[in-house]
């Protein structure tokens, strides 16, 4: 029984991560989403942040990847349902295209809320490397994700 279900969480694993990966190799925006989530946990290694304002900056990183890959798996659906124009499939589009967007507004306002003081407080006292477990382990998981995403397509 156990050898089964072993084998089906690892193929749901793999399906997740050709989801992942597709989205990343057709939606430019995923691309650059993954690019500002590197850009993010790079700062989250050099900066002096706190456990919270890690958790903060993480939550909005994967809250805009999270989104970018709803809206890439409901445009499927959309384009799937209707081929032709219709105005309900504009809304549907447009709307997710919305969630994207405003998932990019909170992760911008963390950014500035979280690594502008950080830069100011550094600029101020001088700078000292201190890299903390959690903002080391955010890091490592988000360079991971952004490894898996990049990495390529195995034909299944
Ligand atoms: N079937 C449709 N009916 C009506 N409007 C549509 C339809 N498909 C797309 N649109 C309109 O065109 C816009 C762009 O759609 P499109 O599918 O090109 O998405 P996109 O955001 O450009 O993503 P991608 O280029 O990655 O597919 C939608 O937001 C919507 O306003």
């Amino acid at each position: 029984m156990r050898p089964v279900r072993t084998k089906k969480l690892k193929q749901s694993f793999m399906y997740a991560i050709a989801g992942l990966r597709y989205a990343y190799a057709t939606q430019l925006n995923m691309r650059i989403h993954i690019g500002a989530a590197c850009a993010a946990a790079l700062l989250l290694l050099l900066l002096p942040l706190s456990a919270s304002e890690v958790l903060f900056v993480s939550a909005a990183v994967f809250t805009v990847i999270i989104c970018e890959l709803a809206n890439t798996a409901l445009e499927s659906v959309v384009d799937l349902a209707s081929p032709n124009l219709h105005p309900l499939a504009r809304i549907a589009k447009d709307t997710a295209a919305a969630a994207v967007m405003v998932s990019a507004f909170f992760a911008v306002t963390v950014g500035l809320a979280v690594f502008l003081p950080a830069i100011l407080e550094i600029l101020k006292n001088g700078y000292q490397l201190s890299p903390s477990i959690p903002s080391l382990a955010a890091a490592i998981v988000i360079f991971t994700m952004a490894a898996i995403a990049g990495a390529a397509n195995k034909p299944r």
